[in-house]
């Protein structure tokens, strides 16, 4: 990771010194690089633009879902980024940052008739249909439309794959995406109705994929319906092929390159002549941000068990409690001193509030600032506000430029969004 670098003593993201940052806008606080985003989009684009042949004009959609900031999705759109949206309000959001309707595709294996019908009027480049019944409403949805909104099927190739089980989206049992028969069957259902048009099909195996041969397993599955659908006379122009390529959480972790997994796909695709999509979430955002914390208190226990209290918890964090996620934890002043092993906790009245266990750190005292490194993706979007924490505030920075972006609210600014019913 380039751009959270000690300088004169500090960790700092680009040229922000986090020290300084916390003072100013307290903690605990997701910080966000926007070099570091704008490097990892100019490495798909450079890869995909490679291999255009192969890939078409690429369009890399970013998950939203991974990191929603407007100010994080605006910094992608001015790069030509698309968004890939799960819901009405990530569209909104998608919009609202300035990525046009033609780059956003709309997935999700629940749609409302609503959100349908919105996506189709602010003219989504494609909505990828995850099951028989979704093409049905879609469809009584479409009718009432002056277009037929371009659609893909989302095939689910009995291949999961994923950092963790709760994460792996492309197994046989796994609720995502419709088996290959039946996506054959859909397809054909879909081709024969006038108020959708179907252009290709969609597949997403999971998340934190360290390994590229699962994934280029279900790209040989596209391609091989691809070939199949248009022997039976269909019209497949598109690919999309997902995201879920995992980032390297540990210091040491080797993880494919976004080079070798752009090249891998071409490879599969080679003349198949499609227009292709990824959706990276992780892939672009996760070793962007860090969380900032301040150390509360370190507990040492006469059993020789020691704790070190950040003032951040599970609800502004929830990866480790969630999947027994690794975060690396990194004093923003190195500390000298022999590593001691520390059980990192949160002060949610919960044991699930454990960071980590065991880990060691160098000797921190009360007041220290840590931060919790690649928390850029699935970190602020999955927080909340259990035992009446504050969300977190989220900074981006760009250079020696700082903006809050998402403030952390006022305990004023929480309680106003409850009226109190009118008869207490
Ligand atoms: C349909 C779809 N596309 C893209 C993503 C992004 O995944 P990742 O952040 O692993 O790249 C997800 C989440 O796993 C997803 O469900
Ligand atoms: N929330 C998960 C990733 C989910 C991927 C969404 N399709 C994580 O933090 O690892």
């Amino acid at each position: 990771m380039h751009h959270f670098d000690l300088k004169d003593g500090v960790l700092h993201a680009e040229g922000v010194s986090l020290e300084a940052l916390a003072e100013t806008v307290g903690t605990p606080t997701y910080v966000y690089s926007s070099a570091t985003l704008r490097r990892h989009y100019g490495l798909l684009r450079e890869a995909c633009d490679a291999h255009r042949d192969a890939l078409g004009e690429a369009l890399i959609a970013f998950a939203v879902k991974a990191n929603s900031n407007l100010s994080v999705l605006a910094t992608l759109a001015r790069l030509g980024c698309g968004a890939d949206t799960v819901s009405e309000g990530e569209i909104r959001r998608a919009l609202a940052a300035g990525i046009p309707g033609e780059r956003i595709i709309f997935s999700g294996v629940g749609k409302t008739d609503a959100e349908l019908a919105f996506a189709i009027d602010q003219g989504v480049r494609q909505i990828n249909v995850e099951s028989s019944a979704e093409l049905d409403r879609l469809i009584a949805v479409a009718a009432d439309k002056s277009a037929a909104p371009a659609i893909a099927i989302r095939v689910n190739p009995k291949i999961g794959a994923g950092g963790h089980a709760k994460i792996t989206t492309g197994g046989a049992g796994d609720k995502f995406g419709v088996p290959v028969e039946e996506a054959m069957a859909l397809y054909a259902r879909a081709s024969a109705s006038p108020h959708v048009t179907p252009v290709g099909l969609a597949c997403h195996i999971g998340s934190q994929i360290t390994d590229l041969a699962p994934l280029e397993a279900a790209f040989r599955v596209l391609r091989d319906m691809t070939e199949a659908l248009r022997a039976q006379g269909h019209s497949v122009t598109r690919l999309d092929l997902g995201g879920g390529l995992g980032v390297p959480y540990y210091g040491d972790a080797a993880t494919p390159s976004p080079a070798d997994y752009i090249a891998m796909a071409a490879r599969v695709l080679e003349g198949l002549n499609v227009e292709t999509a990824f959706e990276p979430g992780r892939l672009m955002a996760a070793n962007a941000g860090v969380l900032l914390s301040r150390v509360i208190q370190v507990n040492e226990r006469t059993d020789g068990r020691r704790f070190l209290v950040l003032d951040a918890a599970m609800n502004d964090l929830m990866r480790p409690a969630l999947y027994d996620a690794f975060h690396d934890l990194k004093p923003v002043r190195p500390v000298e001193g022999e590593a001691l092993p520390y059980d990192v906790v949160g002060p949610v009245c919960e044991t699930g509030d454990t960071f980590a266990r065991d880990r060691d750190l160098p000797p921190l005292q009360a007041g220290d600032l840590v931060v919790f490194m690649s928390a850029g993706a699935y970190g602020a979007v999955m927080s909340g506000e259990y035992n009446t924490r504050p969300l977190a505030a989220e900074v981006l920075v760009d250079g020696a430029r700082q903006a809050v972006i998402r403030p952390r609210p006022t305990y004023d600014e929480m309680f106003a969004r409850e009226p109190m019913a009118g008869w207490l």
